[in-house]
């Protein structure tokens, strides 16, 4: 506590302890504290003086600085009271009683000065001490009535405190509460969470078992079909082991048989050499050219058209007859009997056809070079008997012949035989070379030349040779050909009956297994009609036709007659089948007719050379076999 600084000794002479007091503290306080401070310090100072220390309500501290300026000036005034008495008394020698009495008296007046002025201080502070009292007073009754509301206060208190507690006690077991349930909140969201993923754990769970299900399902139905294959599996296995013993046995018989075959197979392939020597050696027989005439009958448009006598004595004899009318220059009967090496009526099929000309491919296949040709004045069926018409009935002999060298190929193919076979296509018009595998109009020139100076095989250059390996390639071939044949027929007037066509197969062969290889020929050629012409331009056509036909039949002429010289290349028809008219080859002759009326003086001259080519007796074949380089 701080000290309240003391007043000079004339003041504590006044003995109006804690009047003097109080008023300095509370003029001393009144500036530095706030209102409640000195409420505070009113109440303390107001109190009975007898209280002990400790009863004391504490006042609040007063700050020295805040004291500082009363406390210094009451001293400073004392202090020039003090100085002025000082300053005289100092100077006045104890001798001097008169100076000291003046000194005494002037000290007096001082003094009562002082007096009155304390004297008139003591009227104030009584009056502020009133003043004071009643404050004090109405201080108290303040304090009572502050203090029964502070009593309120604290009882409220008390009960606000109490009500704290029980709120406090309250909040905290709602605290709890939720805390608790924040746990199992979260606790929830957990198992939420773990139960969507059982949830998804499920579905995919019960997707497996769906699936193992169905699985299940199949795999038992496998296991059944298994059963059951397992029962016959146990069966079959039974047979198999009876199975094994007899394909041991089997084996055996194989083994016997394998060489068994290979032996038959010798035989095989020696009869068959027999066969193809004995086959070559009847047709030798027969002749190497051989002649067959084939009557056409009339087409539906044709059946009113007036026909001579044909009468067919045997397989190879026939008469045709006609009777000229009474007014005719060669009135009369003229009658005229032909032979052929076989005659096929208006009712043979083209198979019967087929059927005699086939020995010809085979000997094609047995390595001869082969001809056929079709000869007959326009639309006596030349083309009919060659390439024939649709449907396989009425196919020709070049698509039948084709067909039997493929069939045939499987047989020799067992006895070690590799065939190829090369087609091309050509037609001689106007003794100039066209090749109808080759569809440009500007064609380079086709010469027919020597294959080498040692043998007497021929060529055409700058013609396209197609390999074929089916008779569906080939028939593809020949109808391109025809298609090439016509373009150029509708582009020159009837230029198809005007012209040579010659389809040519060439057959390689090779047998390694007994070094034997052989190259064929086989030419089928569908003549131009062998009539005159009527116009200026057929009658060039016809020059030409007639020049070649008639140098064909020079050839054959001079064939019959054993010439030295054979006039071959005299015409390029003639020379392109030199290898098949001549000497190692075989050749076949179908003289096409039909049995008009008007046609039968045509049909005498191509009868008449017919019978000519018939007579002609070429030199024996010989096959193109030779052997295989080692
Ligand atoms: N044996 C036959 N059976 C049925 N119809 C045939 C027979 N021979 C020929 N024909 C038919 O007679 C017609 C003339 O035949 P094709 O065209 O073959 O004669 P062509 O001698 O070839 O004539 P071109 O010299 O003008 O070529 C054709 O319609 C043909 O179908």
């Amino acid at each position: 506590m701080s000290r309240i600084p003391k007043y000079p000794v004339t003041a504590a002479k006044e003995n109006r302890p804690g009047i003097s007091n109080n008023r300095i503290i509370s003029r001393t306080i009144g500036n530095g504290l706030s209102d409640v401070e000195k409420k505070n310090l009113l109440l303390n100072h107001t109190k009975p003086m007898n209280g002990t220390a400790s009863n004391k309500v504490a006042a609040p501290r007063i700050k020295r600085s805040a004291t500082a300026p009363s406390s210094a000036t009451v001293p400073t005034k004392a202090a020039k009271v003090e100085k002025k008495t000082t300053t005289v008394a100092a100077r006045i020698p104890s001798y001097d009683y008169k100076a000291r009495f003046n000194d005494l008296v002037e000290k007096h007046k001082v003094i009562k000065s002082e007096l009155s002025e304390l004297k008139e201080k003591h009227l104030e502070i009584s009056d502020e001490y009133e003043k004071v009292k009643d404050t004090v007073e109405s201080s108290a009754s303040e304090r009572d009535a502050l203090k029964e509301k502070l009593l309120n206060t604290y009882t409220e208190l008390r009960k606000h405190s109490t009500d704290l507690e029980s709120l406090k006690l309250d909040f905290e077991l709602l605290k709890r509460e939720n805390d608790d349930l924040h746990g199992k909140t979260r606790l929830l969201e957990d198992v939420t969470k773990s139960l969507k993923i059982k949830t998804s754990e499920y579905d995919k769970l019960k997707t497996e078992f769906d699936d193992l299900t169905r699985r299940y399902k199949s795999l038992s139905e496998e296991a059944e079909a298994l059963r059951v294959l397992t029962d016959h599996l146990k069966k079959v296995s039974a047979e198999y082991d009876t199975l094994q013993i007899n394909h041991k046995d089997a084996l055996d018989t194989i083994s016997k048989t394998k060489s068994d075959s290979e032996a038959l197979q010798n035989i095989l392939a020696n009869m068959y050499k027999e066969q193809r020597m004995l086959r070559n050696t009847v047709q030798d027989l027969k002749g190497n050219i051989r002649v067959y005439c084939r009557v056409r009958p009339p087409l539906e448009s044709e059946s009113s058209k007036p026909l001579y006598n044909l009468n067919v004595l045997d397989a190879c004899s026939m008469e045709v007859e006609k009777i000229e009318l009474l007014n005719s220059a060669r009135k009369g009967k003229s009658q005229h009997s032909f032979s052929f090496d076989g005659i096929f009526t208006p009712h043979a099929s083209q198979e019967d056809v087929f059927a005699e000309v086939s020995p010809m491919v085979q000997s094609a296949l047995d390595g001869y070079n082969v001809c056929i040709f079709a000869y007959g004045q326009t639309g006596s069926g030349k083309t009919y008997t060659m390439e024939g018409g649709n449907g396989a009935e009425k196919y020709g002999i070049i698509p039948r012949a084709i067909d039997m060298i493929f069939d045939c190929m499987v047989d020799l193919k067992r006895m070690g035989w590799e065939l190829s076979i090369k087609a091309s296509f050509l037609e001689i018009y106007n003794e100039i070379i066209y090749d109808l595998l080759n569809s440009s109009k500007d064609q380079e020139s086709h010469e027919i030349k020597m294959v080498n100076s040692k043998c007497s095989d021929l060529y055409v250059s700058n013609l396209k040779e197609e390999e074929v390996k089916s008779s569906h390639d080939f028939i593809r071939l020949l109808i391109f050909a025809q298609r090439n044949r016509q373009t150029a027929a509708t582009l020159n007037n009837e230029r198809s009956s005007r012209s040579h066509s010659v389809a040519q197969i060439k057959i390689s062969a090779i047998n390694e297994k007994r070094k034997e290889k052989f190259t064929s020929n086989l030419n089928l050629v569908d003549l131009a009609g062998s009539e005159s012409g009527k116009t200026t331009q057929r009658m060039d056509e016809t020059k030409h036709i007639n020049r070649s036909l008639s140098e064909l039949s020079k050839v054959i002429l001079s064939l019959q007659t054993n010439q030295s010289h054979i006039p071959y290349r005299n015409s390029k028809l003639t020379h392109l089948l030199m290898p098949s008219l001549g000497g190692n080859s075989k050749t076949l002759m179908l003289v096409n007719i039909n049995q008009f009326d008007e046609s039968f003086n045509e049909t005498l001259n191509s009868l008449r050379f017919a019978t000519k080519v018939n007579s002609c007796r070429t030199i024996k074949a010989k096959k193109n076999i030779t052997m295989v380089d080692s």
